[in-house]
């Protein structure tokens, strides 16, 4: 099951159970079990969603509750704690598979779960920052590891070390550590060994990595694909290593992300990225909280954000947000949106964060065609004068002999013109309703959605998601019940 499929599930299981007029043990359980369902499906730990069942019964004692007191609130308020902070008894899984843990643990060893792909995008991140990274290779188990990342940081233009012959990863995690100190890095990234005869073999070197290069952080790379036997992968390294974060890969298309859950849970360490593509730039921050928003198809706007954080030069982004939420969006603003979006990295992911942008201009797996739309669009808009850019009066953009010049001036049908002309009634709706919103502070992009209203959000939320959510009213139901009419309440109780 995808994540905003989940998503979905929960949201209209809470929905449900808001509809109820009477909220009983049998409303609860039903609501209980139907997420339950939706979890498990999603390949969450049996054992972790059984707690987290058992913990919510434990505190929402219904007959306990004295008349008059928002009970559903509570429950649901209890629920998305629950999912937020994950279980830390955990347990080996027991639904789903049907291999036994010898055949899972050699077949994890056997399949890369992209960590030197991660090595490079987590190097490409942070240089992007503004950070100065390095990357050495320790890996001395796979033929064609240094090659390899030799190959992705060239291609990011980030510095490298490792040796074709030298066979202790320690000894060229010691030299390549020494040798991008003494240069001035100030990220290092030691890539280590993903696979060895034995297991044992495999933690044992990495522990004397880790002991040698003395690291600031381990980081365990899992590979999301593999689902609930995470847990076992992901005890076993915070067995031996000091595991202070992890990165769940794979994220993209594959059902059974739910697992990572676990992980964060057997490991007791934060999910600090998920790998979403091949490329360096399909990498995401991960959240707590945004994550569980974005299970219930809401956090997207947040993201994008971060993502123009990163693009843009920070003395223009405030003046990007002041149009924006000036609501007076012109065919200019669309114009350097679009700039925005090609530099920001892979389309789907980037335009999936932007309420509107995703299932029209851009469906998913045809990104070419997208991106040269989106090209077409601009070089119609070039021909354009300063004050067809600036209006924002469509009906002045829309008189015949305009769209004829601006066809002929670009060497574009006519239909051409209005198609894009119809993309920006569409978007310039969509971004008008952000009107009025708050600016945040520089360095503080998620106040954008700590300011947002339940209203703004439903009118910035596509109509498919909204309808999920059970329009304006379900919107404000459950923002209410999860503890008042503020939307990041709703996930109190996750980790900032
Ligand atoms: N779809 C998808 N593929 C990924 C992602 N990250 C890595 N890959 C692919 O997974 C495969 C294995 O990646 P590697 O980086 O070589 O894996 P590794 O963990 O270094 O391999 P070992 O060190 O041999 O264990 C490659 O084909 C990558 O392109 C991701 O987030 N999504």
């Amino acid at each position: 099951m995808v994540l905003a499929e989940l998503g979905g599930r929960i949201s209209r299981a809470l929905q449900q159970m808001n509809n109820s007029t009477v909220i009983d043990e049998k409303v609860l359980n039903e609501c209980l079990n139907e997420i339950t369902r939706a979890l498990l499906q999603s390949d969450v730990q049996f054992k972790m969603v059984q707690s987290m069942q058992a913990n919510i019964k434990k505190i929402v004692n219904l007959e306990d509750l004295a008349a008059g007191h928002n009970k559903r609130k509570i429950i649901q308020q209890v629920g998305v704690e629950e999912g937020c902070d994950g279980d830390e008894e955990g347990g080996v899984g027991e639904v789903g598979g049907g291999e036994t843990e010898e055949e899972e643990t050699s077949k994890w060893i056997r399949k890369g779960a992209g960590k030197t792909t991660t090595c490079t995008k987590y190097a490409y991140h942070y240089q992007r920052k503004g950070w100065k990274p390095a990357l050495v290779c320790a890996d001395t188990f796979r033929a064609g590891a240094f090659d390899q990342l030799k190959q992705n940081a060239t291609k990011a233009k980030i510095p490298f070390y490792g040796s074709y012959t030298e066979t202790d990863p320690a000894k060229i995690g010691v030299e390549g550590v020494e040798r991008f100190k003494k240069e001035g890095c100030d990220l290092i990234i030691v890539d280590t060994s993903g696979r060895h005869k034995q297991e044992a073999a495999l933690f044992e070197e990495m522990r004397q990595v880790s002991e040698s290069t003395n690291p600031d952080l381990v980081i365990f790379v899992m590979d999301g694909s593999i689902g609930q036997a995470a847990y076992d992968q992901a005890l076993a390294f915070k067995q031996s290593v000091a595991v202070g974060a992890v990165i769940v890969t794979k994220m993209d298309g594959h059902a059974k992300g739910g697992g990572a859950l676990s992980a964060v849970s057997a490991t007791k360490s934060p999910i600090i990225f998920i790998g979403t593509g091949e490329h360096m730039d399909e990498f995401e921050a991960f959240e707590t909280k945004p994550f569980v928003s974005r299970l219930l198809g809401l956090g997207d706007l947040h993201g994008f954000m971060d993502k123009i954080q990163d693009v843009i030069p920070a003395d223009q982004q405030p003046e990007l947000l002041q149009k924006l939420t000036e609501g007076q969006f012109t065919l200019r603003i669309m114009y350097e949106q679009f700039q925005n979006i090609l530099k920001m990295g892979p389309l789907s992911q980037v335009m999936s964060m932007i309420p509107g942008f995703s299932t029209e201009l851009m469906p998913k797996g045809r990104e070419k065609e997208s991106v040269a739309k989106i090209k077409k669009f601009m070089c119609m808009m070039d021909s354009m004068t300063d004050d067809e850019l600036d209006t924002s009066n469509v009906k002045t953009l829309t008189d015949p002999s305009r769209i004829l010049r601006v066809a002929r001036g670009s060497g574009r049908s006519l239909r051409d013109v209005q198609e894009m002309l119809e993309e920006y009634k569409r978007l310039a709706k969509i971004w008008s309703k952000m009107k009025g919103l708050k600016i945040p502070k520089k360095g503080d992009m998620s106040s954008l959605s700590r300011n947002m209203n339940c209203q703004q959000m439903s009118r910035i939320l596509p109509p498919e998601m909204l309808r999920k959510m059970g329009g304006l009213g379900g919107i404000q139901n459950l923002m209410k019940q999860m503890g008042s009419g503020d939307f990041p309440n709703m996930f109190k109780g996750g980790g900032d």
